[in-house]
């Protein structure tokens, strides 16, 4: 008898555009969202965004409150928890990047309410996924989480947001070629479950986004636009997953240790960028794609050495050799590199 069955909990409205924050009201009534909202955001993201969509929420016959987080940790969680147990929400809206939108989601669905996702700048595609991305100790969680039942993406406030935001997000994008190859190794070698799907939105939406390069700008608004839908698009394709697999592979792997050897040193999407092209390398060897991957990062201006990510050599090296070792994830890493590979690879694709 067949017995599979599948679940894929995708957004109902996604609302992208100039201005659109001050259609927030409207836009979360045609959800059918009802009861108090609880905003969680973080300090830059409540200043630029989170006040006006309190004052917005207010404006539509809501009793909003706040929450201001500083970590995506699982103690932030906590917090929304406990301001929770006060407020007692209908559903929570998570206002930032992707440190204030992972918090929130993973909150609301502790709590079974709603969640809505403000980005404020495009530089995670965590903007739609149903995953929360949480370190602890000497590992990094991807823990199933709500997906936003609505999100609004005012690209006038994305567009205003550094630039090296917009390219963080880019890079989190085209990290996305190096995570299928992953995740398809995984299949073929461990039998891990793979959705062609899934796997071919993910890889789409890179190459979209690399053939859209010349279009994204600084300063231009319809930048922001063409990075938010390839977000979206990423998003996506990890909701038909279930799982962030088409969207982070060893690539992430290393940018979570380098989160952990080196913290706060260079954005998550600037991170994973570089990392695609170390193990861009390692599953193609020196005369392989990880050129196509560095030019795609250098033509919008992300980092593609460790000197521009502000980011010591030892550390690449130590981060690439120790990243198998964060997750139980299988990928060209395998059972970790030896150090003298790992200086090759750093070598040879002018990483270090
Ligand atoms: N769940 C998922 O599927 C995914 C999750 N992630 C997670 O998302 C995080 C990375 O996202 P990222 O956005 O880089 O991290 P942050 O949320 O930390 O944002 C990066 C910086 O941008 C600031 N900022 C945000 N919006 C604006 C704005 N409009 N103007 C000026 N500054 C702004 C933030 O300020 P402030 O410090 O005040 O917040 C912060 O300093 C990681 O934790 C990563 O693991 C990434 C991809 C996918
Ligand atoms: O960053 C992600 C996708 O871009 C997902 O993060 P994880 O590696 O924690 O699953
Ligand atoms: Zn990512």
């Amino acid at each position: 008898m067949f017995e599979k069955s599948t679940w894929i909990r995708l957004p109902r409205n996604v609302v992208v555009g100039h201005d659109v924050l001050s259609e927030a009201g409207e836009v979360i009534t045609s959800t059918h969202l009802h009861g108090r909202p609880l905003v969680v955001t973080s300090e830059t993201p409540k200043a630029v965004a989170g006040d006006f969509l309190l004052e917005r929420l207010e404006a539509a016959g809501f009793d909003p409150a706040v929450v201001v987080i500083e970590a995506a940790s699982f103690g932030a969680v906590e917090r929304v928890l406990e301001a929770a147990e006060t407020v007692e929400p209908g559903f929570l809206v998570g206002v930032g990047g992707g440190k204030p939108i992972d918090i929130a989601k993973m909150a609301a669905d502790r709590l079974d309410v709603g969640f809505v996702s403000v980005p404020t700048a495009a530089s995670h595609d965590g903007i739609v996924s149903g995953r929360g991305s949480v370190p602890e100790g000497d590992t990094r969680h991807s823990v199933a989480a709500a997906p936003p039942i609505a999100v609004i993406a005012d690209t006038g406030i994305i567009a205003e947001a550094p630039w090296e935001l917009l390219t963080a997000g880019c890079a989190d994008i085209i990290s996305n070629y190096t995570a299928v190859k992953d995740w398809k190794l995984a299949n073929r070698l461990k039998n891990v479950e793979y959705s062609e799907y899934a796997g071919a939105l993910s890889q789409m939406t890179a190459e979209l986004l690399r053939d859209a390069a010349p279009s994204i700008k600084r300063g231009l608004e319809e930048s922001a636009w063409i990075v938010v839908k390839a977000l979206v698009s990423s998003g996506v394709a990890m909701s038909i997953a279930d799982s962030s697999r088409p969207a982070s592979g060893a690539e992430h792997l290393f940018s979570h240790q380098l989160d952990r050897i080196v913290p706060g040193s260079a954005l998550h999407g600037h991170q994973v960028g570089v990392g695609s092209i170390l193990t861009e390398y390692l599953h193609s060897g020196a005369d392989g794609e990880w050129r196509a991957v560095r030019d795609a990062l250098a033509s919008i201006d992300a980092p593609t050495t460790a000197d521009q990510l502000g980011i010591s050599d030892e550390a690449v090296i130590e981060a690439l050799t120790t990243a198998h070792q964060i997750r139980d994830r299988y990928t060209i890493l395998g059972d970790g590199i030896e150090e003298a590979a790992a200086i090759e690879a750093a070598t040879r694709t002018g990483v270090i």
